[in-house]
């Protein structure tokens, strides 16, 4: 294959709008590009469209305007069932009163497909999520990870092209979360399936995803790999979103500086002198176990609005025990440019 030619895109959606009634869309005219056999989250704060884009690429949602192609295939207007997606959702939507293979071969039976053949299919993708020993059970016989798995054989039955996940970790406690997250990963690598999953966890993003598409009000904010989005966010909503950076006015306009990135010294300290800083006073001292968290008021704030910190700054722990800072103390918040970069307006 020519290395230069483009990577084929799984799914492709133009100028997508979803309205509900009258006002904003939900979903304002949005056009993505998802790659073939990649993983990506669509990730963004409550409200802001992103299950939206999920059901309406699903068939779960009709279109107010736009089109879903699928592999070049506009798929728009067809029924679910009939666009070679497959949808796994947050509670897994798994029948309690049948065992985990009827579960997987519910859809081929629906199709009509013979009970040997559909039994024999079942079995064949439960053990692949290593679920084979467990077939007879009921989802209620089994664990939360579990269930999931039997829910991602089921999903894959149909042979999708492409697997949509609607918050598939969130009803899962923080340990198993983070274990069943490492499991979709593995499963998308070893299928060479394109994953869509929605989250509204930065981190599940970061840790999943090929491509995060950030999204806010209805629009795509930022899309790219989660290095990208998280060192050049594009403006301070995806800055303020992602997290780890301070967000800083300049003459120039706003940039936005990794609280890892940010220096801080007392305020008549000469070392940071040549470099651009503004002055903050220390509103809060967390120790973190490896670092320490400083966070930081602008001074000529007025004290009425000023709730929690402004800036951060993360200090190893030997940094900090060097130059120890205690609240209430004036210091300068400095940073090199090229740990800053412009955001836009
Ligand atoms: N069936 C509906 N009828 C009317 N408005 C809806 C409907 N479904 C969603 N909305 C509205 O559309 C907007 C986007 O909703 P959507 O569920 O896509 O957001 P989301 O980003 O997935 O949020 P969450 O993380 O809370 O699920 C919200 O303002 C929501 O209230």
């Amino acid at each position: 294959m020519n290395a230069d030619a483009p990577i084929p895109s799984a799914i492709e959606v133009v100028g997508l709008t979803k309205r509900y009634g009258a006002g904003k869309p939900a979903v304002d005219n949005i056009n993505l590009r998802i790659a073939s056999g990649s993983y990506c989250c669509l990730l963004g704060p409550s409200g802001c469209g992103k299950s939206t884009t999920l059901r309406m690429i699903a068939g779960h949602e009709s279109v107010s305007s736009g089109d879903v192609l699928l592999e070049n295939r506009n798929i728009t207007n067809l029924p679910a069932a009939e666009r070679g997606t497959a949808m796994m959702f947050q509670s897994f939507a798994l029948f309690p009163h049948l065992s985990a293979l009827d579960n997987v071969a519910f859809s081929l039976k629906m199709k009509g497909v013979d009970k040997a053949a559909r039994q024999a299919k079942a079995q064949d993708l439960l053990e692949r999520v290593a679920m084979g020993h467990l077939a007879a059970r009921k989802p209620g016989e089994l664990s939360g990870g579990q269930q999931q798995r039997v829910a991602l054989a089921r999903a894959l039955i149909t042979q999708p092209r492409a697997l949509l996940l609607d918050e598939p970790l969130s009803a899962l406690d923080p340990f198993l979360r983070i274990q069943m997250r490492a499991e979709l990963r593995r499963w998308q690598k070893e299928l060479g399936l394109t994953f869509i999953h929605v989250t509204h966890s930065q981190e599940e993003a970061m840790a999943l995803a090929d491509t995060m598409v950030v999204m806010n009000h209805g629009i795509i904010e930022q899309s790219g790999s989660p290095h990208t989005v998280y060192n050049k966010p594009l403006n301070e909503f995806v800055a303020r979103f992602m997290g780890g950076h301070n967000v800083i006015e300049t003459p120039a306009g706003k940039i936005g500086v990794r609280t890892d990135q940010t220096r801080v010294a007392k305020a008549d300290a000469a070392h940071i002198a040549g470099l651009p800083s503004i002055g903050a006073l220390v509103s809060d001292v967390e120790y973190q176990g490896t670092y320490v968290l400083l966070g930081l008021q602008n001074p000529n704030a007025a004290h009425a609005v000023v709730s929690s910190a402004e800036y951060s700054v993360m200090l190893s722990e030997q940094q900090f025990a060097a130059t120890p800072f205690a609240v209430g103390d004036a210091v300068q918040l400095a940073w090199t440019p090229e740990s800053a970069h412009a955001l836009q307006a």
